[in-house]
C-alpha cells in the first residue's frame, strides 16, 4: 500500500483524517488542495510529507507553466505550509531544483524521493530490528508514539516498520501506542495500522507512557522524528519528551527512526526550530489554550538514531 502516490496527473493519498472510520482516497489537483491536505492533516509524518512538498511542486510546475512568478509563488507555499518537519521544505525545494528543466524532469524527481523513502523505510526496519534486539534481547515489549507507519511514509514506515519487521521475525511480545493527544495519530492510525498488519496491541493514554515503563511494562521506547538537528535533539511529536525523561529515569533505551531525509545538520539544536503551534480549536472549544504540536528532545536522553544508512550510537558518544 502506498499512502501517497502520482496517479494519472493528481495525487493521490489515504485521507488520514477519515481513518479508522472511513478508508477515502482523496484526489489533490491543485496545489491549494494539496496544501489544505498538509495543514489539515489528511497527509502527515514528516517522509510522506517530504513527498507531498516535491508532488506540490510538480503539480505547480505543470500548472503555471507559462508563468514563473506564480510558480514561485506556488512552491513557496508548498514549502512552509508547516514548519517543523524538515522533509516538506526538502522534498518541494529538491523537485523545484528541476524547474528550469521541465515539469516532466520536475515529477521525475518527485518521484526519486518518493522511491528513496520507499527504500529507507525497508533499511530502517532492518537495521533497526537488529539494534532493538541487540539492546532488548528477543522479544520486547515497546512503546511507540505518534503515527510512523505507512501512513506517514509512503509504505512500511520508520519507527513502526521496525515494529513490524520485529513482528514478522516473531520477535515483538507486545506494543503500547501512546494515544498522541490532541488529534489521536496512536490511537487512530498506528493502531489501524497495527490491526491491518494483525499485530496485537494497546493503546495507552499519553500520559500513562512514563507510568507504565516505570512498572516494568516496557522494554523499549521507539519512535520517528520531524527533524533531527546537528547537535542530536530530535524534534518529534508532542509528548516525546515526556516519554524520553519516561525511559531515561526506567533505564530503558529510547529509540529514534528517521530517514536520513530528516537528518538536519543546517539546524544546530532544537532550540533553532519553529515549532508548528496548531492553535486552541483541536484542544478545547471553551478555553484558551496553547497546542505546541512538536517537542524537542535533548540529544542526551537518546540512545540511538537509526538512519537508513546509520546507527548512531548517541549512549557512545557519536553524532547525527
Ligand atoms: C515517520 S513520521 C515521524 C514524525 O513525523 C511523527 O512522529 C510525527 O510527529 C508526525 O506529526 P504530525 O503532526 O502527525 O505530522
Amino acid at each position: 500500500m502506498r499512502t501517497i502516490d502520482w496517479v494519472n496527473g493528481a495525487v493521490e493519498i489515504i485521507d488520514q483524517t477519515a481513518l479508522p472510520g472511513e478508508e477515502r482516497v482523496l484526489r489533490l489537483h491543485t496545489v491549494g488542495e494539496l496544501i489544505a491536505a498538509i495543514q489539515s492533516l489528511a497527509v502527515r509524518g514528516a517522509p510522506a510529507l517530504g513527498v507531498a512538498g516535491a508532488f506540490g511542486v510538480a503539480l505547480a510546475a505543470r500548472i503555471h507553466v507559462d508563468d514563473p512568478v506564480a510558480l514561485a509563488v506556488a512552491v513557496q507555499k508548498v514549502e512552509t505550509a508547516r514548519p517543523t518537519a524538515v522533509n516538506l521544505a526538502r522534498g518541494a525545494l529538491r523537485a523545484a531544483a528541476l524547474i528550469p528543466h521541465g515539469p516532466e524532469a520536475v515529477l521525475a524527481e518527485a518521484c526519486a524521493v518518493r522511491d528513496e523513502e520507499i527504500a529507507a523505510s525497508a533499511a530502517m526496519a532492518r537495521l533497526g530490528a537488529d539494534l532493538i534486539v541487540e539492546l532488548c534481547g528477543a522479544r520486547p515489549r515497546l512503546l511507540t508514539h505518534c503515527n510512523t507507519g505507512a501512513l506517514a511514509a509512503v509504505t512500511v514506515g520508520t519507527a513502526l516498520g521496525v515494529v513490524g519487521e520485529l513482528h514478522q521475525r516473531g520477535r515483538l511480545a507486545g506494543v503500547i501506542a501512546s494515544e498522541t493527544r490532541p488529534l489521536l495519530q496512536g490511537a487512530r492510525l498506528t493502531s489501524w495500522e497495527l490491526t491491518r498488519w494483525g499485530i496485537e496491541h494497546r493503546v495507552a493514554v499519553d500520559s500513562a507512557g512514563p507510568f507504565l515503563m516505570a512498572r516494568g511494562e516496557v522494554d523499549a521506547v521507539i519512535l520517528g522524528a520531524d527533524r533531527i538537528c546537528a547537535n542530536g535533539d530530535v524534534i518529534n511529536k508532542i509528548g516525546t519528551y515526556s516519554h524520553a525523561l519516561g525511559a531515561r529515569r526506567a533505564g530503558l533505551p529510547f529509540v529514534v527512526v528517521a530517514p536520513e531525509s530528516t537528518v538536519d545538520h543546517a539546524t544546530p539544536s532544537g532550540a533553532h526550530v519553529e515549532i508548528e503551534d496548531r492553535g486552541s480549536a483541536e484542544v478545547t472549544a471553551w478555553s484558551e489554550a496553547v497546542n505546541p504540536a512538536f517537542d524537542i528532545t535533548p540529544f542526551d536522553l537518546v540512545t540511538a538514531i537509526v538512519t537508513d544508512r546509520r546507527v548512531i550510537r548517541v549512549d557512545r558518544g557519536e553524532k547525527p
